[in-house]
């Protein structure tokens, strides 16, 4: 019989090289004839790998086959995304890991990471103890109370935290090791969910806020004491806990809240490069946001941040902002509107027609983080058109079939002439001979980088002020090839190097500011590199 540490080597993704173990470590580590003969690089593992995915029909299935290898070879999973990036964080992340939330019932294999439920609030502690790994420097929570544009899937969310750590080993070099996905599972409001027999999580529905606030609080208590500096990224909370709870925990712990920070960050990173393109500035646009939740509140407040660092009042800036919801244009007779919102709400006609909206704030940049797919109609973005020469529009709601408007559809009403970066990389679209390059404005650019940063430089807290810096990191990589060709982003087949480079740029800032608890190095970019995980064995 195979011993339990032979056994224990092979089944542990860590450390297992599979058929890449040399012959002397075959014979010293007692794995002689447990493997096939032929030994391997990593290279031609990489080769089979692709063989396989090749072989594999759709993405879906492309994805559980990563999902499974990286719970066999950890190694070979991130030389297999990090070989070819724009290729595969499509795969494990956005879009394909949508259908993996939708069916997550159906394709469960095995456990990733940790699953918490309200039930255990008491427990959390001793629970959060049976982890493994005691250096834990980052964990990515989620309720599953907003997952992408999906609404409130529960458990089914659980592949978010997952992915959303994997993109931090691969395009920022964060080594995986102290990366813990958690769902922290506080019910759902799913009824159709609840009554799926192969459903995983509570059957039961949400608390009121109160409780959540006490559930999450001795949470984040627990995961305080059991991994002492650790990072909490709050991902995909619904939209109301997501703001609630950032406020209530930015100044007490190491947290951030990635659809409010990150899409943030990323959306003013497009913004700075498209009014670039348009030789204007931020401080003389009429910004109209179509969704009024996270992801919207965090975007207006940090342009606001960023126009106010431009010499702009705060309340100036508020007045450049205007905001359409469920319920339509935010006006000051609006009785529905919580705090974060009222300050974006003006003196402004009722209407619950966008085109109308469009009509009466006359926008020059257009955001769509609303989760509904198609809002942008052709009405929508011809009455923008017909104001502004190169209208900025957005659809960044995810996936691809909850995007606002297709690139294609936006480039042609608007003849070619708008500036278009959208959630999900929508592929290059030619009108008339002349081919257009929609960005992808995900905040896939900017959390594994600030991850590094804070990896790094071990700060006590995280601060918008870091978020705006990773903007221009970002921002400053597009070249002026790119924005010729009307490109708001970096390229992708380089993420790595990019996200190094924006990593560097928020550690230098955040030695600038006085928040990191670790000495300054010389050399801040070599210092990152020499933290930055490569695949190898
Ligand atoms: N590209 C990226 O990097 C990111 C994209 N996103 C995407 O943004 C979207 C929103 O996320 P988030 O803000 O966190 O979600 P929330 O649920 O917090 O907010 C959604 C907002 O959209 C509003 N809304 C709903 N229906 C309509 C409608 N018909 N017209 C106008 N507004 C409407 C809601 O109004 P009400 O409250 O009245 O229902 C609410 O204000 C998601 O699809 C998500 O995938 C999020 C983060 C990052
Ligand atoms: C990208 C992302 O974080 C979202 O759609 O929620
Ligand atoms: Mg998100």
């Amino acid at each position: 019989m195979q011993s339990a540490s032979q056994l224990g080597i092979l089944n542990d993704p860590h450390f297992n090289h599979g058929t890449a173990f040399t012959e002397e470590q075959r014979c010293s580590l007692g794995l002689e004839g447990l493997l096939p003969w032929g030994v391997d690089t990593l290279d031609r593992q990489i080769e089979r790998v692709l063989g396989h995915l090749a072989s594999k029909p759709t993405d879906i299935e492309r994805y559980v086959y990563l999902q499974d290898l990286v719970e066999r070879n950890e190694t070979l999973f991130y030389a297999t995304l990090m070989s070819d990036p724009a290729r595969f964080v499509p795969i494990v992340y956005d879009p394909t890991i949508a259908d993996a939330c939708l069916s997550y019932g159906q394709i469960y294999r095995r456990p990733q990471g940790m699953y918490l439920n309200k039930n255990m609030k008491d427990r959390f502690t001793h629970v959060l103890s049976n982890w493994p790994n005691k250096e834990v420097r980052f964990i990515c929570v989620t309720s599953g109370g907003r997952i992408l544009g999906l609404g409130d899937i529960g458990v089914n969310g659980a592949p978010i935290p997952i992915g959303k750590l994997q993109l931090y080993t691969a395009c920022a070099g964060v080594p995986p090791e102290g990366l813990l996905p958690i769902h922290l599972d506080i019910g759902t409001t799913n009824a159709a969910l609840r009554a799926d027999p192969l459903y995983l999580g509570l059957r039961e529905t949400t608390p009121g806020d109160d409780e959540v606030d006490s559930i999450v609080d001795a949470f984040m208590e627990a995961a305080n004491e059991v991994f002492p500096g650790v990072c909490v990224h709050f991902e995909d909370w619904k939209g109301t806990d997501a703001i609630r709870l950032l406020k209530r925990y930015q100044d007490k712990y190491l947290v951030y809240n990635d659809d409010i920070q990150g899409t943030a960050s990323v959306t003013l990173a497009g913004l700075i490069t498209a009014l670039q393109i348009k030789h204007e500035k931020l401080t003389d646009q009429r910004i109209l946001f179509a969704g009024a939740g996270s992801a919207g509140i965090g975007i207006a407040n940090m342009i606001v941040e960023a126009m106010v660092m431009q010499g702009v009042s705060e309340e100036d800036a508020r007045a450049k902002i205007t905001m359409f919801d469920a319920n339509g244009l935010l006006t000051k007779k609006r009785e529905d509107l919580t705090p974060s919102q009222l300050v974006y709400a003006h003196e402004l006609q009722d209407t619950h027609d966008l085109e109308e909206a469009v009509q009466q704030v006359r926008p020059t940049i257009l955001i769509g983080v609303s989760t509904v797919g198609g809002l942008f109609t052709e009405g929508v973005v011809k009455a923008m058109h017909v104001q502004c020469n190169r209208p900025v529009i957005f659809p960044l709601s995810n996936p691809t079939d909850h995007a606002e408007a297709t690139a294609e559809q936006i480039y042609t009403w608007t003849e070619g002439q708008a500036l278009v970066a959208a959630g999900v990389q929508f592929p290059d679209v030619t009108i008339n001979g002349q081919t257009f390059h929609p960005g992808q404005a995900n905040n896939f650019y900017i959390f594994p980088a600030v991850g590094m940063a804070v990896y790094a430089t071990k700060p006590k807290r995280i601060n918008d002020a870091m978020f705006i810096a990773a903007a221009h990191g970002s921002a400053d990589q597009v070249g002026q090839f790119e924005r010729d060709h009307g490109m708001l982003f970096p390229r992708q087949d380089s993420i790595l190097e990019t996200e190094i480079t924006t990593a560097t740029r928020v550690a230098e800032f955040i030695f600038d500011q006085g928040e990191a608890t670790v000495e300054r190095p010389t050399n801040i970019r070599a210092w990152i590199e020499s933290m930055v995980y490569h695949p190898s064995y």
